[in-house]
C-alpha cells in the first residue's frame, strides 16, 4: 500500500499531484445550459498549461453538486428486491440511455429534497433516503460537473406506491424499468446489446455487486 504523502511531497515517479496550481479561467463560449472555458494552470514543474473545460450554467454553488443521482431500492412483500431505472432519448448520443433516475439541483433545494422530487417526477415512486455520498466527479477529463448519489428505499407495499404515476417535465419522455437487483448486470448487458447506451456509473454499480458476489474475480495486481 502506498504511504501517505504530505502536501507537495514528491512521489516515486518524481512528480507531485498536489502542487499543480490554478492560474486563470478564460470563457470561450456559453449557451443556456453549458459553458466552455480554457483553464490555465501551472504543472508541478512550474510549466504553464491549458485545459478545455465545460461547466453547467445551472451550478447553484461550488460546494453543492450539480446533480443528484438516485439509487432506488424497491422492496415488496414476496418479491425479490428491485431497482428502478429510466430509459430516455439523450440527444448527446442520439440514442436511448439506461440510467439511474437523476436530475439537476434547483436553487435553494437540499440534495435530499431534490432526490425525492426527481424520483417522484421520473418514476412516480415515493421513498426514504437511506444513504448519501459526498459530491463526486462525473467526467473529470472534460467537465467540473459533480453529483451526489442517494440511496432511496421504496416501500412498494405502501398505497402511494401501488400505481406510481410520473410527473414528467415538459419535453421529458421517460420509460420506467423495474429490474431485479440479482439480474442487474445481465439486464444492462442486454440493453447494451440492443443498442442502448448504459450509464457508466450504473454499470459500475452492477459490476461491483457481481464482484462482491464472487461471480467475477477481480485480478490481483502482481
Ligand atoms: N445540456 C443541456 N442542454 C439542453 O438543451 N438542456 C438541458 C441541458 N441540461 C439540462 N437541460 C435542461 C433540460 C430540462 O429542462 C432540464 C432537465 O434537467 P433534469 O431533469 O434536472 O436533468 P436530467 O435528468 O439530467 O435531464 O434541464
Amino acid at each position: 500500500m502506498p504511504s501517505e504523502k504530505a502536501a507537495g511531497e514528491i512521489s516515486e515517479n518524481g512528480t507531485s499531484s498536489q502542487s499543480s496550481t490554478f492560474i486563470k479561467q478564460e470563457d470561450l463560449a456559453s449557451g443556456k445550459w453549458l459553458k466552455l472555458s480554457n483553464v490555465y494552470y501551472a504543472d508541478p514543474t512550474g510549466r504553464q498549461r491549458v485545459w478545455e473545460v465545460t461547466s453547467r450554467t445551472t451550478k447553484v454553488a461550488g460546494d453543492l453538486p450539480d446533480a443528484v443521482v438516485i439509487i432506488p431500492i424497491l422492496r415488496r412483500n414476496l418479491h425479490y428486491d428491485c431497482t428502478i431505472l429510466v430509459k430516455q432519448f439523450r440527444p448527446a448520443f442520439c440514442k436511448y440511455t439506461i440510467e439511474f433516475p437523476a436530475g439537476l439541483l434547483d436553487p435553494n433545494e437540499t440534495v435530499e429534497t431534490c432526490a425525492k422530487r426527481e424520483l417522484k417526477e421520473e418514476t412516480g415512486y415515493t421513498g426514504v433516503v437511506k444513504h448519501s455520498t459526498p459530491a463526486s466527479a462525473l467526467d473529470g477529463g472534460m467537465s467540473n460537473s459533480t453529483a451526489q448519489f442517494l440511496t432511496v428505499q421504496i416501500d412498494g407495499d405502501l398505497p402511494e406506491n401501488q400505481n406510481p404515476e410520473q410527473k414528467s417535465d415538459e419535453g421529458e419522455f421517460i420509460e420506467v424499468l423495474t429490474v431485479p437487483m440479482d439480474e442487474l448486470l445481465s439486464k444492462l448487458n442486454e440493453y447494451s446489446t440492443e443498442g442502448m447506451v448504459v450509464d457508466s456509473r450504473l454499470y459500475m454499480y452492477a459490476l461491483a455487486m457481481e464482484h462482491t458476489k464472487g461471480m467475477v474475480q477481480p485480478k490481483t495486481p502482481k
